[in-house]
């Protein structure tokens, strides 16, 4: 018998100050929500030049870009770079050390998400990498007035050929006025739905919960399948599901690092600044941003 997710608890993601004159709508990753295992950060940002993250590191987990409007360019300390245009996704494993920088590329507004995946302790130093996928390559299926863009994971009979080290599932949902969507959803992972444009009732469609609206994270309680319904008679609702397996490891971060003790978070800090154990090519480096 399917038990529907139900929503536990609704944040508003409100604009703060990140990076370089950038803004960002932090809902994971803010006081109240501080770690949603495996999530850290969940950021829907809008940023235009000059303003952007220059560079910066990262050690012990995933960073999810998802490009909304415009494009973010990133180069990192091993000279990758590349730009990431509406509707591309990269998924880029730190692992061990990257130092990068990432920017608005043209002009006009750079928007979308970045997702913040925690690494097992077996996973925090792996070699970086990155998987990137062009929007014309995203899996993505329609049917019954719902098209869903599979970023992570399968859904409606779509499946991304993202490689998860931490089992995720991340998709990207249009619903048209009056359509409804069905999404099973692994019982043992931790699951929220945040949306994007539009409203839309969560969870269950009896108690008369009023619609949500954009820019709110809905963390979602047990259950093996998420409901939803888009009760507008004109607007579309667009919202991302995100699911993960909880990693159950401690957490310790300081920014952009994050590992699971202090004395860890001492060495990784110690490592930066020293250039060692995956930063050494962070010695001589600047982004092109930076020049
Ligand atoms: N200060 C600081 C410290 C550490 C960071 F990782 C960052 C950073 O790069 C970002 C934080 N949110 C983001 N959303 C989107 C994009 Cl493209 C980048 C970021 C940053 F700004
Ligand atoms: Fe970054």
């Amino acid at each position: 018998m399917e038990k529907p997710r139900q929503v536990v608890r609704k944040f508003l993601a409100r604009p703060q100050h990140e990076g370089a004159g950038a803004v960002v709508r932090r809902s994971i990753g803010r006081f109240e929500l501080r770690y949603f295992d495996p999530f850290l950060v969940l950021d829907e940002f809008s940023v235009s030049a000059p303003a952007g993250f220059p560079d910066h590191p990262h050690r012990g987990f995933e960073t999810v870009t998802y490009m909304l409007e415009g494009a973010v360019t990133h180069e990192d300390f091993e000279g990758h770079r590349g730009t990431i245009k509406a509707g591309d996704v990269q998924w880029m494993t730190a692992g061990r050390g990257i130092v990068h920088s990432e920017m608005p590329a043209g002009p006009g507004t750079s928007k979308g998400l970045q997702l913040w995946v925690n690494l097992s302790s077996s996973n925090k130093m792996v070699e970086p990498g990155y998987q990137e996928i062009q929007s014309k390559d995203i899996a993505s299926t329609s049917s019954d007035g719902v098209t869903v863009r599979v970023i992570a994971g399968d859904a409606m009979g779509a499946r991304s050929p993202v490689r998860t080290r931490t089992p995720t599932m991340y998709l990207d949902f249009t619903v048209r006025p009056r359509a409804a969507v069905r999404q099973p959803v692994d019982a043992s992972w931790n699951a929220f739905a945040y949306v994007l444009e539009g409203e839309g009732v969560f969870g269950s469609d009896r108690c008369g919960a009023p619609p949500v609206g954009a820019h709110h994270l809905l963390l979602l309680g047990q259950g093996d399948v998420l409901e939803a319904w888009n009760k507008s008679d004109t607007r579309p609702l667009r919202f991302l599901l995100i699911a993960g397996e909880p990693i159950g490891e401690p957490v310790a971060q300081l920014g952009p690092f994050v590992m699971n003790t202090e004395e860890e978070i001492d060495m990784t800090v110690d490592d930066f600044e020293r250039y060692a154990n995956g930063f050494e090519k962070a010695r001589h480096w600047k982004s092109q941003a930076m020049v």
